[in-house]
């Protein structure tokens, strides 16, 4: 049903469309705040192979949070044999960026299931696109971003080494993605630094060490 409601969307304005799903998307988060407290989000950003994935599973564990990964949603709607799911699986073949409203469907439905009112958002916003229209639909500002700042011969060797059977950890799609993260994600980065909002974090050493910093950063918050 809800693949439909992208379907017909697409028959419509931009701005109605943006102004229903903003509409709903408040209704059903405010319906699902946690025990009246406001929901709160951290962007977990960085390039492939930074080590999202290790340290917010790391963030998890000691500080309670809710980890929504936008490529695991996104690789879930394909294994899930979603109308999506063909274009989907092409898109991250190529190291493209999904269409900002498949993802950000994804992340509120996951963000209304999760009941919590503590998300880290891994691996999105991507791109402007992706950032201006998350703000829009779902009207909730990042706390602050999180940024593992990696070196790509250590990103590039990492995911070569990865093992988990993703389409897109071969030196192909690899370079792409390397190349899209430069020239799209980092603009992301660079907006909310220009608002003071970013904490970075050297992620090329050792991960137990990456996560002491990681660990210093929400300890403070907390
Ligand atoms: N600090 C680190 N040093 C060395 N290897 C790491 C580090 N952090 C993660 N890895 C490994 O690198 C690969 C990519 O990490 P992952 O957390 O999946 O990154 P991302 O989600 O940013 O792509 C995984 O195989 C992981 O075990
Ligand atoms: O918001 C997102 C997040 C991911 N992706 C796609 O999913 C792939 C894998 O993303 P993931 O975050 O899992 O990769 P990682 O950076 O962790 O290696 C990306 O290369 C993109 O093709 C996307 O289009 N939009
Ligand atoms: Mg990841």
């Amino acid at each position: 049903m809800r693949g439909g409601l992208v379907a017909s969307a697409r028959l419509l304005p931009r701005p109605l469309v943006r102004w229903f799903l903003q509409r709903r998307a408040q209704q059903d988060i405010n319906e699902n705040m946690s025990g009246g407290k406001k929901v709160k989000i951290i962007f977990v950003l960085g390039g492939p192979g930074s080590g999202k994935g290790t340290q917010c599973s790391n963030i998890v564990e000691h500080f309670g949070f809710i980890h929504l990964s936008a490529g695991e949603l996104l690789r879930a709607e394909i294994n899930s044999g979603s109308e999506n799911g063909t274009m989907i699986d092409t898109i991250i073949k190529e190291g493209k960026i999904v269409p900002s409203e498949i993802t950000i469907k994804l992340l509120q439905e996951a963000i209304i299931k999760g009941g919590n009112d503590k998300y880290i958002i891994d691996g999105f916003p991507r791109n402007e696109e992706n950032r201006v229209v998350f703000e829009s639909v779902i009207n909730i500002s990042p706390e602050f971003v999180l940024f593992f700042d990696c070196s790509e011969e250590e990103m590039e060797r990492r995911l070569l080494g990865r093992n988990q059977g993703r389409s897109d950890d071969n030196i192909e799609t690899i370079r792409k993605r390397l190349k899209v993260f430069v020239e799209s994600s980092l603009p992301v980065i660079e907006y909310y630094e220009s608002k003071g909002m970013v904490k970075k974090i050297d992620a090329t050493k050792p991960a137990p060490e990456v996560f002491e910093d990681v660990k210093a950063i929400f300890t403070h918050m907390a």
